[in-house]
């Protein structure tokens, strides 16, 4: 495996695994922060964020969650307090401000799940809860309806890498039928936040960027609540939007938020561990753009030689760290929000490659079995990823 670290010099994920191997930006070895065998992430909780909309239906999901009878102990934690920016500053408080934080009150509830609010989702604060309140199989994160899940998942992906007890098993978004189409088209209630944005250097010129984007292109999977409001018709225009904007994630149509089974649609979606042949053949199938914002694209290729090994990671590093495309190449601006690449190489390995936002992990697997596709594929969703010049500059690169 081979992961790299960001210009801030924070450790990528890393796995147990064949050959771990963690490098800065100089390409100098960093072999303290690898993982031993012991430390599986089975020894870990796993943590779901679930994310959507203000009234999309997280709370119903989630006292669906705490009323059925699973035979887990789930800890759910509710981020109820504050708004957008609010979530952001929590996210930048101190481990000594954590974990001082006054016990927080847990409910706890007959099916053996317990419930708790918290101002601060923070990697320490939430591990200093469950260090309160004893052992647990799950951990369920709900925040608040205007989080971008983008500023959240890679805290827990990357703590991963450090150790810690927790590890993200990957990000649920719910979506009310009714209203995501206006929400996407007219950024209601994101006024402030996408000011935020703009501020912090985000290119927001084009198409409107909104909050509902940025829940939709994050997700691994995706419950389109509420369907009892709408026709089918109107349900089939939402799908089909929805499944434009991000084709990497599952998605599944609900109403008062009952999934039909927990394992695989909100726990257990190892949307960080695995990257399989299926998921990307789905978003290969070219969807047609019907958001004029955020795109799912799929660049596909011939395997690659060992030496193109290398081309291909400083590829990945100049579009994600430095938002630009390598060789000077023209282009417009863009914004990755999530990747993910499966690359049989030429001596027979396969490179299964991980991202969100500017963070990304490559593990190296086994050879493609028959009946998996032995074309090399990377799938990138967000905003530009389209346009002919990325798929380009990648062949070029590979080429060079
Ligand atoms: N008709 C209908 N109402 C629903 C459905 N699911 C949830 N609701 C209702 O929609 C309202 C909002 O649901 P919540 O679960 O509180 O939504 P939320 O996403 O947690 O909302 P915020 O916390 O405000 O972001 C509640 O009154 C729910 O009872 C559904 O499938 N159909």
């Amino acid at each position: 495996m081979d992961a790299n670290l960001s210009d801030d010099e924070v450790p990528s994920l890393v796995q147990p695994g064949a050959n771990a191997k963690v490098v800065n930006d100089q390409g100098e070895e960093i072999p303290e922060l690898v993982t031993s065998a012991d430390d599986t992430p089975q020894s870990k909780v796993p943590i779901t964020i679930v994310t959507g909309y203000l009234g999309a239906g997280k709370t119903t999901l989630l006292n669906y969650i705490l009323t059925e009878q699973h035979g887990k102990k789930i800890a759910v934690i509710l981020n109820e307090f504050g708004d957008s920016i609010d979530i952001e500053k929590q996210l930048t408080v101190s481990d000594a401000d954590s974990t001082s934080a006054s016990p927080v009150p847990f409910v706890p509830l007959a099916n053996g799940c317990i419930c708790c609010s918290v101002k601060d989702v923070g990697v320490a604060a939430i591990e200093n809860l469950m260090e309160q309140s004893g052992l647990f199989d799950y951990i369920l994160l709900e925040t608040t309806g205007l989080a971008d899940p983008g500023n959240i998942a890679p805290m827990f992906w990357l703590d991963d890498g450090l150790g810690s007890s927790i590890f993200l098993d990957g990000i649920v978004t719910l979506v009310d039928a009714k209203n995501v189409l206006k929400s996407l088209d007219e950024g209601y209630g994101d006024e402030e936040k996408m000011e935020k944005r703009k501020n912090e250097g985000h290119d927001e010129h084009g198409p409107l960027l909104t909050t509902a984007h940025l829940q939709i292109s994050h997700a691994d999977v995706i419950l389109i609540n509420k369907t009892d409001l709408v026709s089918d018709e109107e349900l089939e225009k939402v799908i089909s939007r929805v499944q434009s904007i991000n084709g990497l994630a599952k998605i599944k149509t609900t109403t008062k938020s009952q999934v039909p089974q927990l394992e695989g649609l909100v726990l257990d979606l190892h949307a960080y561990d695995e990257v399989t042949d299926a998921d990307l053949q789905f978003a290969s199938k070219g969807h047609s753009h019907l958001d004029p914002t955020i795109t799912t694209t799929t660049i596909t290729f011939s395997s690659l030689s060992r030496s193109q090994v290398d081309k291909f990671d400083l590829f990945l590093r100049t579009i994600l760290w430095e938002e630009t495309l390598p060789n000077n190449t023209p282009h417009s601006p863009f914004e990755i929000h999530r990747l993910k690449a499966r690359i049989p190489l030429q001596d027979g390995k396969m490179l299964l490659i991980q991202g969100v936002r500017n963070i990304y992990d490559t593990n190296e697997s086994k050879a493609p079995t028959d009946a998996e596709s032995q074309e090399a594929k990377l799938v990138l969703i967000g905003r530009g990823v389209d346009q002919p010049a990325v798929r380009e500059s990648l062949l070029a690169t590979l080429e060079s």
